[in-house]
């Protein structure tokens, strides 16, 4: 690609083998999840999840969706337990979503597309950093999270009223005193399988922890993603939506259910 990589017919997920060849590595995200063909293991742990709300620090649109970043310095916000061994902490949350309610999800489930997906990515703390985490076959887990049209969700709306202020590319504000764990469905049942990070560099280094149980959002509330833009301050306007990757081959992967 002779420019950045993004979702457009000239850049988008079927390009990015061009500048990223891992694209088309033996376990890349986001998969089709089968729940019939996924396997119980009662040897999966329970998720925890021990978030503190004072390690929010802000919100930014990078041009590619919106994230809300969190302090990493210590284990004050982590994951544990599920399939993972050690303790990640959280280092940002992102969206995925579409420009109609029937797609915007990575993964699907029996080939159905959700209007949006929630991912919260954490990092290996035996590693020095998320750069270095990032590199390493174990260096990642990514909590997703399916949001499927319904009832308003007030535990998205802070979040959703702090988009105005991120409209363009490279914007960002100060956002502080969040919980992400609000952003949770009751059941945390989840799928796990060995993948990667679904945009580039699509490194090879993520654990995926897919919850089973999706959130809801409103079409009001889809609409505040839309109104997102990939560009920049001063350029030809272009709406953030359809800023996912479609399902890539299994190869061979097994995966795995926490419950039955
Ligand atoms: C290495 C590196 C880098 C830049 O940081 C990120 C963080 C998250 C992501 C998104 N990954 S996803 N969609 O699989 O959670 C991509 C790059
Ligand atoms: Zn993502």
């Amino acid at each position: 690609m002779s420019h950045g990589w993004g979702y457009g017919p000239s850049n988008g997920p079927d390009k990015w083998v061009q500048d990223f060849p891992v694209a088309d590595g033996p376990r890349q995200s986001p998969i089709n999840i089968v729940p019939r063909e996924a396997q119980y293991d009662s040897s999966l742990k329970a998720l925890k999840l021990k978030y503190d709300p004072s390690n929010a620090t802000g919100i930014l649109n990078n041009g590619h969706s919106f994230q809300v970043d969190f302090l990493d310095d210590t284990d004050t916000s982590t994951l544990t337990g599920g399939p993972i061994s050690g303790t990640y902490r959280l280092r940002q949350f992102h969206f995925h979503w579409g420009a109609s309610d029937d797609r915007g999800s990575e993964h699907t489930v029996n080939d159905i597309k959700f209007p949006c997906e929630l991912h919260l990515v954490h990092w290996n703390t035996k590693y020095p950093s998320f750069g270095e985490a990032a590199s390493q076959p174990d260096g990642l887990a990514v909590v997703g999270v399916f949001l499927k049209i319904g009832a308003a969700n007030p535990r998205l709306q802070k979040v959703l009223d702090a988009l105005d202020a991120i409209k363009t590319k490279g914007k960002q504000t100060t956002f502080a005193n969040f919980d992400a764990k609000t952003l949770l469905p009751s059941s945390l049942d989840y799928w796990t399988y060995d993948g990667s990070l679904t945009t580039p560099p699509l490194l090879e280094s993520v654990t995926w922890i897919v919850l089973k149980e999706p959130i809801s959002v409103s079409p009001a509330q889809m609409a505040k993603f839309r109104s997102l833009l990939f560009t920049g301050e001063g350029e030809a306007p272009c709406c953030m939506v359809d800023n996912y990757r479609p399902p890539q081959p299994l190869k061979g992967r097994r995966v795995r259910a926490s419950f039955k």
